[in-house]
């Protein structure tokens, strides 16, 4: 059975304008784009396009100054802070380059920190699978100060998949990662869409990564310049260096 195309998350003339003093900038500068659910969809674009911006208000991190986000139907525009927050945590994913991993806690406890916060019961197997599948079954009760970037990395994965999210926001997920850790990331992230049929938008200035992803969206100036559909790493490179964007950078 072929599955119908739907937006799982669609934003909308995202503006997003900065005032610090009298000076106005504006880094989202209308904004439109739908990605599609079960798709893996890279951002890219030189250094303070807007990338994260978008990924913040896209992933109800941060609100924009005007323009609509809607994320499986609901608009996030319609919530208040204590509705947004419940919704980021039953609906949504995250995962960082700096990997926010609380070092108190072993990686058990860590990964199921979000559905404690929201008060649902934890299933040990779902626990035990998802750390056996991201190779993780022998550190359950490490704590992240033992492990390495890339363990660090996907313990947050984890994490991130045991809520079962309809969008996994990842924002320079490999950028901390030596190149082997790095292809063992994107390819949980790969097997989290291809195999789970989640969402995933991925801020990166990685070429191989994007290479990674359905389509690539290119930014410049807060705006959206061009869309990728099977990207491939020459010409996700070559598109970036017509942007004017160091490739690879932070790699
Ligand atoms: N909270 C803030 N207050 C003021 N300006 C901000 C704030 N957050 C971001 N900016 C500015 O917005 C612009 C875009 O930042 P953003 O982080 O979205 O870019 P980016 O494309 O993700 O960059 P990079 O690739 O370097 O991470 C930058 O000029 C930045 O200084």
């Amino acid at each position: 059975m072929t599955r119908t195309p739907y937006s799982a998350v669609a934003v909308r003339d995202l503006v997003k304008t900065y005032r610090t003093g009298s000076a106005a900038q504006t880094v989202l500068d209308g904004v439109t784009l739908a990605f599609p659910g079960g798709t893996f969809t890279a951002v890219m674009g030189p250094s303070g396009s807007g990338k994260s911006t978008l990924l913040q208000c896209a992933a109800g991190l941060d609100r924009p100054t005007s323009g609509s986000v809607t994320i499986e139907g609901t608009e996030l525009s319609g919530l208040d802070e204590a509705a947004l927050t419940r919704f980021r945590r039953d609906r949504l994913g995250f995962v960082f380059q700096a990997y926010n991993l609380v070092p108190t806690l072993t990686v058990r406890q860590n990964v199921t920190l979000p559905a404690e916060l929201a008060g649902r019961r934890v299933d040990d197997t779902a626990v035990r699978d998802v750390l056996g599948r991201l190779g993780l079954a022998d550190h359950a009760d490490t704590k992240p100060a033992a492990m390495s970037g890339g363990q660090q990395q996907r313990v947050a994965i984890a994490r991130a998949l045991l809520s079962e999210p309809a969008v996994i926001f990842a924002d320079e997920p490999t950028g901390a990662l030596d190149s082997r850790s790095a292809a063992q990331v994107l390819k949980l992230l790969r097997d989290a869409v291809s195999g789970a049929g989640r969402t995933i938008v991925m801020v990166t200035h990685d070429p191989v990564a994007a290479s990674v992803a359905d389509a690539v969206v290119f930014f410049a100036d807060g705006r959206v310049v061009e869309t990728v559909i099977d990207p491939r790493v020459d010409a996700v490179a070559a598109r970036m260096a017509t942007l004017g964007a160091p490739v690879g950078a932070g790699r």
